[in-house]
């Protein structure tokens, strides 16, 4: 935490956590300016001190300055701070690219997924402007805003492919109030990012319908095993998901009143249209825009993500609330882990996983495949590609058309009417359909036991992929 003004920082936005981030940064001691797109936001925190538009209320460092030009503000800068809207990132970063120095380090604070390419930002910057992912890093954690301009204490991690990158920037930017860890694992933190956003608008749908603090739990705790899913299946450490860039922003933001993405969730559940909750938010709301961009992640990869399903057909406003919450919870049972996975027959793992810059092939078959079959896979993920569920996602299916890959469904259902399918044509009496959820098509028992002949020591059988 010792002054170094020598380093300098310029942060793109003077938006809600570009202004927190500049603060942080110029607290830390780090020399600090500001780009912003608007004349009176600069003029404004150039003389008073203050971002009229986003924190009228709180004083900003004196040594935080402001432009509305890009060359001026990049002028020797060792750090890029972006921070505008993911799906605005593109058209500007190409503007801005020409003034980016050799050595700047480019740091992504952004939450979204890209719509059409379905890229996260670390890759969108590495496209536009060439630069190599040594030189990438992203910011993520528990991170709202408004508490961190109050000064109340908080933590976040600094991803980079080059750790060497992530402990300057986290040495930048460590302050009393803010505690920066660092990581390698920028797919990790990235999807944590953006997909707890989705999770957090259907945390806000449910208790916008008045539902309880079981419901928002159980979609917490779900909504991070589909993140996870998806993150390790993109070649992240499943480990990540448990950190501040998983569970620490899951839960900030699913709980907290700030967050625009649980707000305007809640103002879907309370039965706003998509159009009225976007007339009432000022501010960005990632997960409405990254939704559909991380549902089609998820099929790329083969991955459920019933949550993300839900809250997507929710804002394309295909389903009603009611059909939302009873697609969720009439799913065939499960178990809440998968054990563990035999070495999977069929497609090769490479095929599943399109090779990425970021990951070593062997890291990213390692991440999925314990080398001894008898353990657990390292993180334990119910991890679908390599033991798919059970019984099939019918009645998400319906909802949902096209998002369910129901291997099991083709081959035992084909040509028949399907239970769990006609259960959910029925119209629902009330917010759920009170009935039980319906029975496994399946008569067989999750996991056969073979009869132990005495004297010997049951071993568990691989499990035959339905
Ligand atoms: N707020 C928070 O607590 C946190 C936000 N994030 C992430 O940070 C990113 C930015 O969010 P946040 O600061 O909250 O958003 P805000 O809406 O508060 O600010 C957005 C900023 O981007 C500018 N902007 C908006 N649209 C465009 C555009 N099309 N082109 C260029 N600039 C544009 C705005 O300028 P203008 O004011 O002129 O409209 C403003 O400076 C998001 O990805 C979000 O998920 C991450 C952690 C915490
Ligand atoms: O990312 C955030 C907190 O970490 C902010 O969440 P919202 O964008 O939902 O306000």
């Amino acid at each position: 935490m010792t002054p170094h003004r020598s380093t300098r920082a310029a942060v793109f936005s003077a938006g809600s956590w570009g202004t927190a981030v500049a603060k942080i940064l110029a607290d830390a001691g780090t020399s600090v300016i500001v780009h912003a797109r608007r004349d009176e936001i600069a003029d404004a925190i150039n003389t008073t001190h203050r971002n009229p538009g986003y924190f009228p209320d709180i004083e900003l460092p004196a040594s935080l300055t402001a432009t509305t030009d890009p060359a001026a503000a990049l002028a020797g800068a060792d750090f890029l701070v972006l921070s505008i809207p993911a799906q605005s990132l593109r058209g500007n970063l190409a503007a801005w690219a020409p003034h980016i120095g050799t050595d700047t380090v480019i740091v992504s604070l952004m939450k979204g997924v890209e719509q059409g390419s379905h890229l996260r930002a670390s890759q969108i910057i590495t496209e536009v402007t060439g630069v190599g992912a040594e030189r990438v890093a992203v910011l993520s954690g528990p991170n709202l805003a408004r508490e961190i301009m109050d000064g109340q204490p908080a933590a976040a991690t600094i991803a980079c492919a080059d750790e060497g990158a992530a402990h300057r920037f986290q040495k930048a930017c460590h302050t009393g109030y803010f505690r920066p860890y660092t990581s390698t694992d920028v797919t990790g933190c990235e999807l944590g990012g953006a997909v707890k956003n989705v999770i957090a608008l259907a945390v806000g749908i449910a208790s916008g319908m008045g539902l309880g603090h079981n419901a928002q739990a159980m979609l917490i705790t779900r909504g991070l095993a589909e993140t996870t899913r998806l993150g390790v299946a993109m070649g992240a450490d499943p480990l990540t998901f448990a950190g501040l860039a998983g569970l620490g922003d899951l839960v900030a933001t699913c709980s907290s009143p700030l967050s625009r993405n649980r707000t305007f969730g809640t103002h879907l559940g309370k039965g706003l249209s998509v159009q009225e909750a976007t007339a009432a938010t000022r501010q960005t709301t990632e997960g409405v825009k990254s939704a559909e961009a991380i549902l089609a992640l998820a099929r790329a990869h083969d991955v459920e993500m019933p949550i993300t399903g839900v809250v997507s057909a929710l804002l394309n406003e295909k389903v009603t609330l009611g059909e939302a919450a009873a697609a969720l919870m009439q799913r065939p049972p499960k178990p809440e882990r998968c054990p563990p996975a035999p070495r999977p027959r069929g497609p090769p793992l490479r095929r599943l996983h399109p090779p990425h810059p970021e990951v070593p092939d062997h890291a990213r078959i390692r991440a999925v495949r314990c080398p001894d079959r008898r353990h657990p896979r390292p993180g334990g993920v119910d991890d679908h590609r390599l033991h798919p569920p059970a019984r099939p996602l019918a009645a998400l299916e319906d909802v949902l058309p096209g998002h369910v890959h129901d291997h099991h469904a083709h081959r035992h259902h084909q040509g028949r009417p399907h239970r769990a399918r006609e259960r959910l044509r029925l119209p629902l009496p009330g917010l759920l359909d009170p009935r039980p959820a319906p029975a496994p098509d399946d008569p067989r028992p999750p996991h056969r036991e073979r009869p132990v002949r005495p004297g010997r020591r049951a071993r568990p059988r691989p499990v035959r992929p339905r």
